[in-house]
C-alpha cells in the first residue's frame, strides 16, 4: 500500500518540513459529535470500523503513522521493538476539529495483548479530557479486556469517561446492541 497516499488538502507546499497530513474526515450522515478513530494495518479493524459508522452515522478517520508499518514480518518487527522500549511512533495524520466530538471510538488491531503504540501516541497528541472514549478492536483470539486496560488508563490520565468497548468478531447483532446500550445507535 502507498503510505503516501491521501488527501492533500490544505498547506502541502514544497518547503513544508512536516509529513503530518490534515486526514480526511469520513463525514457520518446522522452523529456529528461522535468520532470513529481507527489504525488498522491489514484491513480487519478498518472493515470494523466501517461497520460501525454504517450503524451510528458517526465520523470516522483513519490514523496512520508517518513511516507505514509495511508487511507482516516487518511491522512485528518494529511493533515489538516500539513495545519494548515505550516508543510512541510519529502520527502522520492531523484529525481536523478534534475539540467538537463528545464521544470518540478508538478501533485497533490487538498486537502482544495491547493496543499498537500507535495508540499511545494519539493520546500524546489529542486532548480527551471531557470526552467519553470507547474502545473497540480485532484480534485473532485474544480478548479486548487486556489491551482495554491500558485505553481506560490512558482514557483516565487525560480526563476522559471510558465506557466499555467491543471485540469484533463479525457477530453483527452483538455488535448492535453493545452500540444500543452506548446510545449510539442511529
Ligand atoms: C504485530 C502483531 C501482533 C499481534 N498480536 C496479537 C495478539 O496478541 N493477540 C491476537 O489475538 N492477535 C494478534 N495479532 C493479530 C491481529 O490482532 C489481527 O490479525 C487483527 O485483526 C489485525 O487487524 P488489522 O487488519 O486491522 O491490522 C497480531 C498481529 C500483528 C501484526
Amino acid at each position: 500500500a502507498c503510505s503516501r497516499s491521501g488527501s492533500q488538502n490544505g498547506n502541502s507546499n514544497a518547503s513544508s518540513s512536516s509529513s503530518t497530513k490534515t486526514a480526511r474526515v469520513q463525514k457520518g450522515n446522522s452523529n456529528n459529535k461522535t468520532l470513529i478513530v481507527y489504525f488498522s494495518l491489514s484491513g480487519t479493524t478498518k472493515s470494523a470500523a466501517q461497520y460501525i459508522q454504517r450503524q451510528t452515522g458517526a465520523d470516522m478517520v483513519r490514523i496512520r503513522p508517518t513511516k507505514a508499518y509495511g508487511n507482516y514480518d516487518s511491522a512485528v518487527k518494529r511493533g515489538e521493538r516500539e513495545l519494548r522500549n515505550n516508543i510512541h511512533p510519529a502520527l502522520a495524520t492531523r484529525i481536523p476539529n478534534f475539540s467538537k466530538y463528545n464521544t470518540v471510538l478508538i478501533g485497533y488491531p490487538t498486537w502482544w495483548q495491547r493496543p499498537p503504540m500507535l495508540i499511545h501516541t494519539l493520546f500524546d497528541k489529542y486532548n480527551f479530557s471531557g470526552k467519553t472514549v470507547i474502545p473497540f478492536t480485532t484480534s485473532m483470539s485474544t480478548p479486548l479486556g487486556l489491551s482495554a486496560k491500558i485505553i481506560r488508563q490512558l482514557a483516565q490520565d487525560d480526563g476522559a469517561t471510558y465506557k466499555q468497548g467491543i471485540r469484533y468478531d463479525n457477530n453483527n447483532s452483538k455488535v448492535r446492541s453493545w452500540l444500543s446500550g452506548l446510545g449510539l445507535e442511529k
